[in-house]
């Protein structure tokens, strides 16, 4: 569905170098990226801040043009096809709507229709399906411009999927909606990836997007590619180690016991790194023979923590196993 080879996307950033002078300073917003996605997958995009992900969507979409390598998207070179790829694939921008802010709802959809050349029969069934799914009978004949947010992003699927198209596209669709809206949006998508099919690729900040959805990740981090993999992998490979936080009674050389890394020590503090076989009892019991003891806590690493150490760079860390190394 999507074929990513060495793509590569630069910019030149004018930045200023005196008073009056300002110097042209290329970057790599994407810096040779390869991935592979097949039909029917649910991938999520992530990475910190102006890692590259939209950057990337934007050439997938046939907006941007790679500067270097090469990108099929349904089988299409997107910048050079882009009219015939708009029909085989949908995308949302959560922060940006593609809907007309003065006509109410239903008519922007039916502009969509006209937009793809849906046949007319088939926009009925497809719009009546998604209105049911999206619940938007009360507010179809609304103006867009006075929609909340979460009913917006509700019209924009709507308008992402009328086409019925194999690949959807999504950058940040969960973006402000509160926490209803969010689960709706969640459980939409997984059903349009579970009963049509569509194979999705979703770019977000949040967890319980991932968490919900996303089964396989790849993470872009200064425009590479630092993780591709299965989200349970990639949250086994953590949870293979635990933390045990040992708070002593007065600052202490660092605790060495077999087996057990230390990590750090900051003051009375001391930070352990228990791999997955050893008995926390049985150290924390150790430990107490050997030291005095005020405080101990347990840290079993969330999915949180995994991205808050691969976006900050200190991924080995945390991962013992997989890709993670560019
Ligand atoms: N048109 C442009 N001209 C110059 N630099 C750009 C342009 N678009 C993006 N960039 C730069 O490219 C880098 C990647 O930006 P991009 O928008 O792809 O990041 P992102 O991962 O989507 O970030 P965020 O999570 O903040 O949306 C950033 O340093 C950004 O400033």
């Amino acid at each position: 569905m999507i074929e990513a080879v060495d793509v590569v996307k630069a910019f030149t950033v004018r930045t200023r170098s005196g008073l009056l002078r300002r110097a042209r300073t290329p970057l790599r917003a994407v810096d040779g990226v390869s991935f592979a996605v097949e039909p029917g997958e649910f991938v999520g995009y992530l990475g910190p801040n102006g890692a590259g992900k939209s950057t990337t969507i934007k050439m997938l979409t046939g907006i941007l043009t790679a500067t270097a390598g090469t990108l099929r998207v349904c089988g299409l070179d997107p910048s050079r096809r882009r009219t015939s790829l708009a029909r085989r694939i949908g995308v949302v921008f959560g922060q940006r709507t593609t809907l007309w802010w003065d006509l109410p709802l239903r008519d922007s959809l039916t502009l969509v229709r006209r937009l793809y050349r849906v046949e007319s029969g088939a926009h009925r069934a497809r719009l009546a399906e998604l209105t049911a799914l999206l619940e938007l009978e009360p507010f179809l004949d609304t103006p867009v411009r006075q929609l909340s947010l979460g009913q917006r992003m509700r019209g924009d699927l709507a308008a992402a999927l009328l086409h019925d198209p194999e690949l959807l596209v999504l950058d940040e669709p969960t973006i402000g909606l509160d926490v209803v809206s969010k689960a709706t949006v969640r459980d939409f998508l997984a059903r349009v990836n579970a009963e049509r099919g569509t194979t999705i690729l979703l770019t977000t900040h949040d967890l319980g997007d991932i968490e919900r959805l996303c089964r396989r990740v790849m993470i872009i981090d200064r425009g590479r590619l630092a993780y591709d993999g299965g989200l349970d992998e990639l949250r086994r490979t953590v949870s293979a180690d635990r933390l045990l936080v040992v708070e002593l009674a007065s600052p202490a050389a660092p605790i060495t016991l077999d087996g057990i890394e230390n990590v750090r020590v900051e003051g009375p503090r001391q930070w352990l790194r228990l791999p997955r076989s050893a008995n926390a009892a049985a150290v924390v019991a150790e430990l107490a023979r050997g030291h005095d003891v005020r405080d101990f806590s347990l840290r079993e690493p969330g999915i949180e923590d995994v991205l808050a150490g691969l976006y900050r760079g200190d991924h080995e860390y945390w991962c013992s196993g997989r890709p993670v190394a560019p």
